[in-house]
């Protein structure tokens, strides 16, 4: 049995994978953490009703559960310093909590590997969004003009979105560092033509109804493509999340995407 401590499990995510952890029989939920929680035991919670794991509140308080594996789906501004914590104390990461700096994740996997101890960043665990990821950088070699449109629910903090930003990164790869569009065009309203990575543009649709959605689109001379991935419900996170915490403990670096451990 696998012992997982769940932090930020007063949030959507967080919920959604207390649930998961609490499914699988491989699993031990020994504790969850989330710092505006009231409660002392997760059975306090209609929705966990029977399911007794103690609530921690405290960072620290948290290592009195000895947990291996460390989900998370915090806020980006506690990720950070929540991941650093469970390297030091030999507790596998399992982070889907989006923000991370490119520095910051390279000095956590410094770190991983002083620690010889596993672990996994990832900013999207849907299968789905992987391989939107995979084909988009395979359509990049042959379409280097490409816009990014990711779609999300009102509630979310940051902009544009972990999965965006790791896209565009992979998109850099093949197409490098190219301007688009008119060398001459401007914004009449500033923000209009939207991020800019490497010349290609990413725009933040933030709307009620919506989980999270990308569109690639990718424009050539006369044709166009358009590579879409949608998440309709969170559950759709789970494969990735359960996967990741069943192999983060055999190994003993910290990888940054799901694609690495499938
Ligand atoms: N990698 C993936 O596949 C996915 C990643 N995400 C990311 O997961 C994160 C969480 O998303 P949601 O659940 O929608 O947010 P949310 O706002 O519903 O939940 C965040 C929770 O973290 C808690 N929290 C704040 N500071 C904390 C700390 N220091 N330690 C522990 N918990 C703390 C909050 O109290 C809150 O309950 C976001 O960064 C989001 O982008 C969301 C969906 C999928
Ligand atoms: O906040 C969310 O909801 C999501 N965040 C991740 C991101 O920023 O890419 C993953 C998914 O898009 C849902």
């Amino acid at each position: 049995m696998t012992k997982i401590l769940v932090a930020g499990f007063k949030g959507r995510m967080g919920a959604t994978a207390t649930h998961m952890v609490l499914k699988n029989t491989d699993f031990e939920l020994v504790g969850v953490y989330d710092p505006v929680a009231k409660e002392k035991d997760l059975a306090e919670i209609a929705e966990f009703a029977g399911q007794h794991a103690p609530v921690f509140t405290d960072l620290e308080a948290t290592l009195t559960a000895a947990p291996e594996v460390w989900i998370d789906f915090t806020v980006p501004k506690a990720a950070v310093a929540n991941t650093q914590f469970a390297l030091e104390h030999k507790i596998s990461p399992v982070v889907g909590t989006t923000g991370f700096t490119a520095a910051a994740i390279k000095k956590l996997q410094e770190l991983a590997a002083k620690q010889t101890t596993g672990g996994l960043i990832a900013p999207n665990f849907s299968l789905s969004a992987v391989l939107m990821m995979q084909f988009s950088k395979q359509a990049a070699k042959y379409f280097p003009d490409v816009e990014i449109i990711e779609m999300h629910h009102d509630n979310k903090l940051d902009a544009p979105s972990g999965t965006a930003i790791k896209t565009a990164e992979m998109l850099a790869e093949v197409r490098g560092d190219k301007p688009q569009g008119n060398p001459n065009e401007t914004e009449s309203l500033p923000g209009a033509r939207g991020a800019n990575y490497a010349g290609m543009r990413i725009h933040s649709v933030r709307l009620p109804g919506l989980i999270a959605h990308q569109q690639v689109q990718f424009g050539g001379v006369g044709e166009g493509l358009t590579i879409r991935q949608d998440t309709y419900d969170r559950e759709s996170f789970m494969t990735g999340v359960a996967l990741a915490c069943r192999k983060v403990r055999q190994t003993k670096q910290l990888y940054d995407g799901l694609e690495y451990l499938l």
